[in-house]
């Protein structure tokens, strides 16, 4: 009689949430966001003061309070839409697959999504980190809980990583068709990709040639292989992508790339939407459309950061209109590009770059 073949299980990772738009609960999850190693990249020692005596004290009440102009009845909408979209998915399987969705912070965790597979009776997993373009405190820090947790038992099942999609055509098809009627609706005359930062730092170390990142102004104007695993990069390699897709032109005339939502004082990826902002009101630009191809789901950095804080800045600075495109969320064609991402990914060899990335820096082969 022929084996039953293995049952399979698809994990959808994203960042995660607090559980509600309280002090209380937004300082537990950024206590367990900034303790990450992958995230906060100093000394045990400066990274428990840092959170204790500077950022714990009074950035949760500040937070909670962003969270409450974008909380949504359901709950918080990256929690509500990334929800979605596992329906979604799991519906499109139709059956193929068990699908679950694993918060790296915060809840439902990654522990209780595998508990969860584990417990239908899956064995072979595929994992796939909701993140565009592949950062150390992103996917890298989701694969490598997902990998410890699973490596925790005495079985120790297959497991597979979707690599980072930031060029899949799938993806960049499912962004445009959400943009274009939001573009075309808003007369918008120009289009700013704005991403979410990372410390330059952390670029750095992830350029295996450790000469490559930041060697030139136009270091990330081309993927090569020196700048594979750039974060910044794999966002302008989406940025043009899109442009492509939506016709606009040459970049600086309709379009620009920034990155948003840096923390600390130490130098993040450049330039900086907020710097970037003023200036586009300063040069002409009137109706700005932004997209935040980071993010395949809204939460407080699109919805907050850009929907409400850089609208009234842009404004302030001279713009007439601001329009926030929404996130991919539960959109059918990105739905589909999903399931798409996930066949590809089961039908090629198991990504060793996702796993090269989750290995500590001290671990890794040189
Ligand atoms: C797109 C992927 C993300 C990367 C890369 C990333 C890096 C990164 N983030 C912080 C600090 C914060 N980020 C916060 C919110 C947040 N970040 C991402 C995604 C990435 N972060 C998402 C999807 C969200 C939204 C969560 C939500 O609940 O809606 C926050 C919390 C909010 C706040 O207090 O501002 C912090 C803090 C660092 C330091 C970092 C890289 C080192
Ligand atoms: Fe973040
Ligand atoms: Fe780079």
């Amino acid at each position: 009689m022929a084996t039953p073949a293995a049952k399979r299980g698809l994990l959808l990772v994203n960042l995660g949430t607090p559980d509600a738009p309280e002090t209380g609960p937004v300082r537990r999850y950024l206590r367990e966001f900034l303790s990450d190693p992958r995230v906060v990249d100093i000394h045990p020692v400066g990274r428990w003061l840092l959170l204790n005596l500077i950022i714990l004290p009074v950035r949760p009440a500040k937070s909670a309070e962003a969270y409450r102009k974008i909380w949504m009845k359901e709950g918080s909408p990256l929690l509500v839409y990334s929800q979605a979209l596992t329906a979604a998915v799991a519906e499109r399987l139709g059956g193929e697959y068990e699908v679950e969705l694993g918060m790296r912070y915060g809840n439902p965790s990654i522990p209780d999504a595998i508990a969860r597979l584990r417990s239908r009776g899956v064995s072979d997993f595929t994992v796939l980190p909701l993140y565009p373009q592949e950062a150390t405190s992103s996917s890298s820090s989701s694969l490598a809980r997902t990998y410890e947790v699973m490596t925790e038992g005495w079985d120790v099942p297959n497991v597979r990583a979707v690599p980072a999609f930031y060029d899949h055509p799938g993806f960049l098809d499912a962004f445009a068709t959400v943009a274009r009627p939001v573009i075309a609706e808003a007369r918008a005359d120009h289009v700013l990709f704005s991403f979410h930062g990372v410390p330059e730092r952390h670029v750095k170390k992830s350029d295996p040639t450790g000469r490559h990142c930041f060697s030139s102004a136009g270091c990330c104007d081309a993927m090569t292989d020196a700048n594979r695993h750039c974060y910044r990069a794999q966002c302008f390699a989406t940025a043009r992508g899109l442009a492509q897709r939506l016709g606009l032109r040459a970049q600086g005339e309709d379009w620009t790339v920034s990155f948003q939502s840096r923390l600390g004082r130490t130098p993040w990826v450049k330039p900086y939407t907020d710097v970037v902002l003023p200036e586009l009101a300063q040069r002409g630009v009137k109706r700005l459309a932004v997209m935040c191809p980071a993010f395949v789901a809204d939460c407080l950095e699109t919805l907050e950061e850009v929907g409400l804080r850089a609208r009234e800045q842009f404004v302030e600075a001279g713009g007439e209109s601001l329009t926030l495109v929404p996130s991919l969320n539960a959109h059918p064609s990105w739905v589909d590009a999903v399931v798409r991402l996930v066949r590809e990914s089961d039908a090629a060899p198991t990504s060793v770059a996702a796993l090269s990335a989750a290995v500590p820096e001290a671990t890794r082969a040189r």
